[in-house]
């Protein structure tokens, strides 16, 4: 059998990690979308310089510097030649590479990839070139022989779809032993020409979730990847083989929900895409910052681009950008995410009202890449203009709504001025802090519901429960947090007429009636010593998980040795039970386990297969030998309670 074997770079030979070089483009400005005629609010400036007005101060612009700055006039082809042709012959030589199109919805991200007939984009280009390259390489190499296949998956909603077989259900992402990702059971497909390449291309494209949001009638809601593999076997002996992957991705639009309109299932759909990007985007500040631990697991889409992006994979990221000022927060956004640095500049941009009908025209001058040697003549007379139309501190022409204002308030704050680790550390703590409401938003439905079947008890139970309730410190913490008295008003509703204002917020406390229950049962089956003692609370509470119903405060080496070992046997097993077969939902009821550490122990026994014994729990990622014991010791009692 041929052997993949080690790459090494044909310009080095050692192991490097490349910067993802990250390329801007700014599409034409379009009338039709542009109803109120405000006109542009980014220009390019150069070959890799652009400006936004500064929405705080519009007689100055903020000016970002890129590996490359695409402006409205560039080519699809110039696009394809300077950013993707030069990393694709590293594929012949075993290496990865990935192109994605970044940006906000409808500013130019499907455009770049796919484009049209009259104009093709970067797949079909590149796929053509790969075909190319190969049939190069044949003439002239004789004892290697080469095959091009390629895969066509979205991600959508989190969940891997096959695209050129529709009908499979969410695919598995796993890591084999030399750190390449698989998906298994993932339809490839080998290609003898481009033109069979469009035979299965096109309908399987039909096949992308897709849906009309306000922005773009045809907005991608999905991740739609290509990935093009090109196998290079030698036909003598010692046959070994080398693989070179290649991902080009049409992202799927990150959007502003309150202005897209987005309710129900589209509002989830943008949850996830955000959240992807947003960690899409914290892997690309990872890599180019050089920081240790690059944040690939987080997001499937990462997780599935891990051995393409970064380490000696060859990267490219075309972030799309939109210049009419409907787009100005989520091109501010997109910038801030793609940009190193930025420079505050104190001259004007020309931004004076104009009708529709010739913003068209007004735009494209504009739009022309100014240089630093534009005539001061016209720059003076530009601020001039800028002065009379709007005089003192000015703000955004469009975003003048405060949400959106509040929002970039927000954003500045974060991204301004911070040096690059203190950002990335600010990214991190967003990232933790959406996790951490989401797991809250989820707590606090169950107790929602729960709430609803303590109101059909009658009185005496009620207060019984109540009695109960007061000793549990999880249903305590979550009723002193904000988030839940602000969330639940309802409920508060409900009982106001019946009770005194402290004894209201104690509608929670039936809620917690099960929660309680394990410490109340655990009196019976164990020692006295065991019971729940408030003297004694130094003990971790790992990953969000703070609510749990049991007392951790028993010291963590003795207390094994006050059950009664059968009883102990029988919760390790039910405990290992869930480790081995339990889904993803099932794992996040064991105690100290959030969203994160069950999603790491599914992938580990997508890897490793079964758990044998509870104590494998500390070969998954995060899980130290102090939150294994933690873990154990707050599963146990919980499960003894039950
Ligand atoms: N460089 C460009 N030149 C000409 N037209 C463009 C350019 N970029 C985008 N467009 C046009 O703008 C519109 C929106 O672009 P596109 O659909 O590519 O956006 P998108 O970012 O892929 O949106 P979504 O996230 O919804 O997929 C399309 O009609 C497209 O043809």
């Amino acid at each position: 059998m041929a052997q993949r074997v080690a790459v090494s770079d044909g310009a080095g030979g050692s192991k490097r990690t490349s910067r993802v070089r990250v390329a801007v483009r700014l599409r034409p400005y379009m009338d039709k979308q542009d109803e109120k005629g405000e006109g542009s609010c980014v220009r390019g400036l150069g070959p890799q310089n652009l400006e936004i007005i500064n929405w705080r101060n519009s007689t100055e612009t903020l000016q970002y510097q890129f590996d490359v700055f695409y402006g409205e006039q560039t080519t699809q082809q110039e696009v394809f030649l300077t950013s993707v042709k030069p990393i694709l012959p590293h594929l012949l030589n075993g290496q990865n590479a990935s192109v994605f199109a970044y940006g906000p919805t409808g500013a130019g991200k499907t455009h770049t990839m796919l484009g049209s007939q009259e104009q093709p984009g970067i797949i079909p280009r590149a796929v053509r070139e790969v075909f190319h390259l190969v049939r190069a390489q044949e003439k002239e190499v004789d004892d290697w022989s080469y095959t091009i296949g390629m895969s066509y998956l979205e991600i959508y909603n989190e969940k891997v779809l096959d695209l050129l077989s529709p009908n499979t259900q969410d695919l598995p992402i796993r890591e084999d032993k030399d750190r390449n990702i698989l998906i298994p059971g993932l339809t490839h497909t080998q290609l003898t020409s481009f033109s069979e390449f469009h035979t299965h291309f096109i309908p399987a494209s039909l096949n992308r979730t897709t849906a009309s949001t306000k922005l773009n009638h045809r907005s991608s809601r999905s991740h739609a990847i290509l990935l093009i593999k090109v196998v290079k076997s030698q036909r003598v002996p010692p046959h070994r083989q080398q693989t070179g992957k290649l991902y080009l991705v049409d992202l799927a639009g990150s959007e502003d929900n309150r202005r897209t309109g987005n309710q129900g299932l589209r509002l989830k759909e943008s949850g996830a895409i955000n959240l992807s990007l947003f960690t899409l985007s914290k892997v690309v500040d990872s890599l180019n910052a050089g920081v240790g631990r690059v944040p690939y697991r987080d997001s499937k889409l990462t997780r599935l681009l891990q051995d393409s992006l970064g380490g000696s994979a060859h990267s490219v990221m075309i972030t799309n950008i939109a210049p009419e000022y409907k787009y100005y927060f989520d091109t501010f956004t997109a910038l801030n995410f793609a940009a190193k640095s930025k420079l505050i500049v104190n001259r004007p941009f020309v931004r004076e009202t104009v009708s529709t009908t010739e913003s068209g025209k007004r735009s494209r001058q504009q739009h022309g890449c100014e240089t630093s040697a534009e005539p001061k003549k016209k720059r003076l007379k530009e601020r001039h203009g800028e002065q009379e139309a709007a005089p003192g501190p000015a703000q955004p022409q469009s975003p003048t709504d405060s949400s959106v204002l509040d929002r970039l308030l927000a954003l500045e704050k974060l991204m301004m001025g911070s040096p690059e680790r203190q950002r990335l550390n600010l990214l991190k703590t967003v990232a933790q802090s959406r996790k951490e409401i989401q797991e809250l938003k989820e707590k606090q439905k169950e107790l929602e519901k729960k709430a609803l079947v303590f109101s059909t008890l009658p009185a005496e139970e009620k207060e019984q429960a109540q009695d109960m309730g007061k000793h549990d410190k999880g249903g305590e913490a979550l009723k002193d947090s904000g988030l839940f008295r602000t969330n639940l008003p309802p409920l508060h509703r409900k009982q106001s007429t019946a009770a005194k204002p402290r004894k209201q917020q104690a509608v929670v406390t039936p809620l917690q009636l099960s929660q309680v229950q394990p410490l109340q049962s655990c009196a019976v089956v164990c020692k006295p010593s065991l019971c729940p003692s408030k003297k004694n609370k130094n003990t971790e509470v790992p990953e969000g998980k703070e609510n749990i119903g049991v007392d951790l405060s028993v010291s963590d080496t003795d207390w094994e040795s006050h059950l009664d070992t059968s009883i102990l046997e029988k919760s390790r097993d039910k405990i290992l039970q869930v480790l081995n077969s339990g889904t993803l939902k099932d794992l996040k009821t064991l105690q100290l386990i959030g969203d994160k550490k069950a999603k790491l122990i599914l992938g580990w026994r997508e890897v490793h297969g079964q758990f044998t014994q509870v104590e494998d729990l500390q070969k998954v990622e995060g899980i130290t030998a102090k939150r294994f014991s933690s873990f154990i010791k707050a599963n146990i009692l919980s499960t003894i309670g039950k």
